[in-house]
């Protein structure tokens, strides 16, 4: 996507060929600012700390992390335990599995003097696919936008609600959850979109407004629990939410929050759709509140805020008692029952085995495999 005018994505090599730069975004909005990233550990520590976040953007993190780990020693070992020490930085996402197994397999299958050039090179191909796969996504639910649209008669903006940020921040570029209301908001579809704050972290006051902001896409932030109010009054059209982890069931696991809004959807009749792209998908398992690890983050997440002050400093405050036990559960599983439809690359499907499936089936066979 376009910043300052200049088309922008969220990864990308450094210009001596190995260090890896990343937007850094823990100052966003209040200021842009990159890291580069110079080992596997660097990136690990990037992807914990949420310089980077965001399913998609975590495996290319963790793709190009193990590429690093290979400019410095391409042997077996180094190899396994920069994976190892990869793969630990956040849980939840299965797209960082997914980047590493991938790498693996490729470097595993190479002499070491091979893996330098071969690591970069498959990170790149993993970060390039997920552009394509976002703009997929994009153009298949862009389609939603624009069918509600016609059912209220062209006569005002659809009015759709996103929770955390799934968009162009969270991936490569484009974004999942976004990506369909970029692609109706260019097509001259009319969109207003409902932003979530989503507490602890803030990322739908601060990066989804931030993107939404930059495209000059209509857009109003409210607090995480307006959302059910909004649909009881007929505010909300449709909800387009990404997800981390995907069962094979269609059970979707998301920043916390998520499952009130699919509530409030059903009870209200407010289609609720999943967009995700087929790396999100761990078709090991079936039963998402069960088998999906939940990310429990520190504590300060919630006991503080930070924000800019009128100075235009940035300053931390806090916002619970000394002393008041905190949790910090950061996801939640929304089960496929209240799913109205996986939109994918490959369309748009049901939440299910069968429509997961018959959109994807030699994705199944092969990683269950
Ligand atoms: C396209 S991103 C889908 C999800 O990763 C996104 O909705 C989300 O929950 C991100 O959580 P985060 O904790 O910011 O990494």
């Amino acid at each position: 996507m376009r910043i300052d005018g200049r088309d922008t994505r969220t990864i990308w090599l450094g210009e001596d060929g190995t260090a890896v730069v990343v937007i850094d975004q823990r100052a966003l909005p209040h200021r842009f600012a990159l890291r580069t990233l110079r080992s596997d550990a660097e990136a690990a520590e990037a992807i914990a700390d949420m310089t980077v976040r965001g399913a998609p953007l975590i495996g290319a993190t963790g793709a190009y992390g193990l590429a690093l780990a290979m400019a410095t020693d391409p042997g077996d070992g180094n190899l396994a335990a920069a994976y190892g020490r990869l793969l630990v930085a956040r849980p939840t996402a299965v797209n960082l599995r997914w980047a590493l197994d991938r790498m693996r397999a490729k470097l595993a299958a190479r002499q070491p003097a091979d893996r330098r050039r071969a690591a970069y090179a498959e990170a790149a191909a993993i970060a390039d696919e997920d552009v394509a796969t976002c703009a997929a996504i994009g153009e298949h639910g862009a389609g939603l936008i624009r069918a509600a649209w016609e059912r209220a008669g062209r006569s005002r903006p659809v009015n759709v609600l996103t929770h955390c940020n799934a968009g162009w921040l969270a991936t490569v570029d484009w974004g999942t959850a976004l990506a369909p209301i970029y692609k109706a908001h260019r097509a001259g579809v009319p969109v207003h979109v409902w932003v979530d704050e989503t507490r602890p972290r803030n990322q739908g006051a601060s990066l989804t407004a931030y993107e939404l902001l930059a495209e000059g896409v209509p857009h109003t932030v409210v607090v995480d629990n307006v959302g059910g109010h909004l649909m009881q009054h007929g505010k909300v059209d449709l909800c387009i939410v990404g997800t981390d982890r995907t069962t094979r069931t269609g059970d979707v696991c998301n920043k916390v929050g998520t499952y009130l809004k699919a509530l409030a959807a059903q009870d209200n009749g407010v289609p609720f759709y999943v967009a995700l792209p087929s790396s999100t998908v761990d078709w090991r398992i079936s039963d998402g509140v069960r088998q999906i690890p939940i990310e429990e983050r520190a504590a300060d997440e919630v006991a503080l805020m930070t924000g800019e002050t009128a100075a235009g400093a940035i300053e931390t405050v806090r916002i619970v008692p000394r002393g008041s036990p905190v949790a910090n559960f950061a996801f939640d599983v929304t089960p496929a029952r209240l799913v109205t439809g996986l939109v994918t690359e490959r369309g748009i499907c049901p939440a299910s085995e069968a429509g997961l499936t018959a959109l994807f089936p030699r994705e199944e066979a092969d990683r269950a495999a």
